[in-house]
């Protein structure tokens, strides 16, 4: 195991060079690893698993729109296709990929199925961690692993399809059978991570959590939404408003932040917007971070974890998300979002 040092830090880390796709392939040789699950991280492991050449198979509800989304992805009902009992059934690797809420439900169902030395592997620490809320606790006689995709199940495939790879975190929360690790490490390297990061089961989630609600997801959404709002409130027009909160960041700036960080992408930049971001960026930082320290806290209690579990459980949760999605789709930032997209010369009709 490499240890690399991250900012001052020294991390344990897994390397595709120290642990080559051969070695997965030899450790995981006699295994089948049963794919739970095929909403967003299932197609993209199962496939990036099965590109690779291990024994995958999935198992998912018959007579549902991913049932139909597997076969039209490949698997074959009844060879590499099972309902999600009989895949329980012939996995010796349970990956267990269904969603936070459903995997309270299937819970029950799954228990019968890990006999003693199977694999219970999780792309979040959420299930266990939080077990007096979900009820998920794994009998002891099974190994419980962790890889968890840094990105979405979207981005896994494409970035294997490309022939590069997203970063996970691993972790280790019971090795029964003294093969946890690599297991674990076979399991990361095989399903398309470009490197793999040490980790626990609470610190993944907790983590996990806090950066979706926050500046990968939500807190993101809240600083366009408000900057988008004071421009159109003073006169700016929707396209100048979209392309000065939008538009430029994702097209152009991050992807120089991505290359080679952010005093690069500064350095890039006019002095002029040198000298505004180095006075601004403190003052953004002060004021958001109450709002961090109130959601990692919410976070550690659990009180997101119930709330994702009450929300995601209802059985019309799926209507209320559209209808949730659609308000965001249809606000006028988003719908000028559409008009900038379509103009881009690469989504111009030829
Ligand atoms: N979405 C991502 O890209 C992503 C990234 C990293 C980690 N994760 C984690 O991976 C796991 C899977 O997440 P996902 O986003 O792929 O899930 P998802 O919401 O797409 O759902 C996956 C599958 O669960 C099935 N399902 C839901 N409730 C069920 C029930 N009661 N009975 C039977 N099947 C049911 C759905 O049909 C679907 O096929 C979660 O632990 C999630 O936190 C997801
Ligand atoms: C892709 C994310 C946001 O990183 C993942 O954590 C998820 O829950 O979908
Ligand atoms: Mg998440
Ligand atoms: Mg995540």
């Amino acid at each position: 195991m490499a240890k690399i040092n991250f900012g001052g830090t020294e991390e344990n880390v897994v390397t595709r060079e120290e642990f080559p796709l051969a070695k997965a392939q030899e450790v995981l040789k006699d295994e089948t690893i049963a794919v739970i699950g095929y909403g967003v991280q299932g197609p993209g492991q199962a496939l990036n698993l099965k590109d690779n050449g291990f024994n995958v198979i999935v198992g998912q509800r018959k007579d549902s729109k991913t049932w139909d989304k597997a076969v039209a992805d490949g698997w074959e009902p009844g060879k590499t296709l099972f309902p999600i009992e009989e895949a329980l059934d012939k996995g010796t690797i349970i990956q267990y990929l269904l969603s936070d809420a459903g995997q309270i439900a299937v819970w029950p169902t799954v228990e019968k199925y890990l006999k003693p030395g199977k694999a219970l592997y999780f792309s979040h620490g959420f299930g266990v961690t939080y077990k007096e809320r979900t009820g998920i606790i794994p009998p002891k006689d099974v190994d419980v692993i962790l890889v968890a995709p840094k990105g979405s199940g979207t981005s896994l495939r494409r970035m294997f399809l490309e022939g590069r790879g997203l970063n996970s975190s691993y972790a280790i929360f019971q090795d029964a059978t003294g093969k946890a690790f690599d297991r674990v490490v076979a399991l990361g390297i095989g399903v398309g991570s470009g490197y793999l990061f040490e980790t626990t089961f609470q610190k993944e989630v907790y983590s996990d959590l806090t950066g979706e609600r926050g500046t990968l997801m939500g807190a993101i959404q809240g600083i366009f939404a408000a900057q988008y709002e004071v421009l159109r409130s003073n006169g700016h027009s929707p396209s100048e408003a979209f392309n000065e909160t939008v538009e430029e960041l994702t097209q152009s700036l991050m992807p120089l932040v991505a290359e080679n960080g952010m005093d690069w992408m500064y350095a890039n930049c006019s002095t002029t917007a040198q000298r505004g971001a180095l006075d601004w960026w403190k003052k953004f930082r002060d004021a958001s971070m109450p709002v961090f320290k109130e959601l990692y806290s919410e976070v550690a209690k659990g009180n997101e974890a119930q709330r994702s579990i009450d929300a995601n459980s209802q059985s019309d949760y799926r209507v209320k998300l559209e209808e949730e999605l659609k308000e965001l789709r249809e606000s006028e930032m988003w719908n000028a979002g559409a008009a900038v997209r379509q103009l881009r010369p690469e989504n111009q009709k030829k």
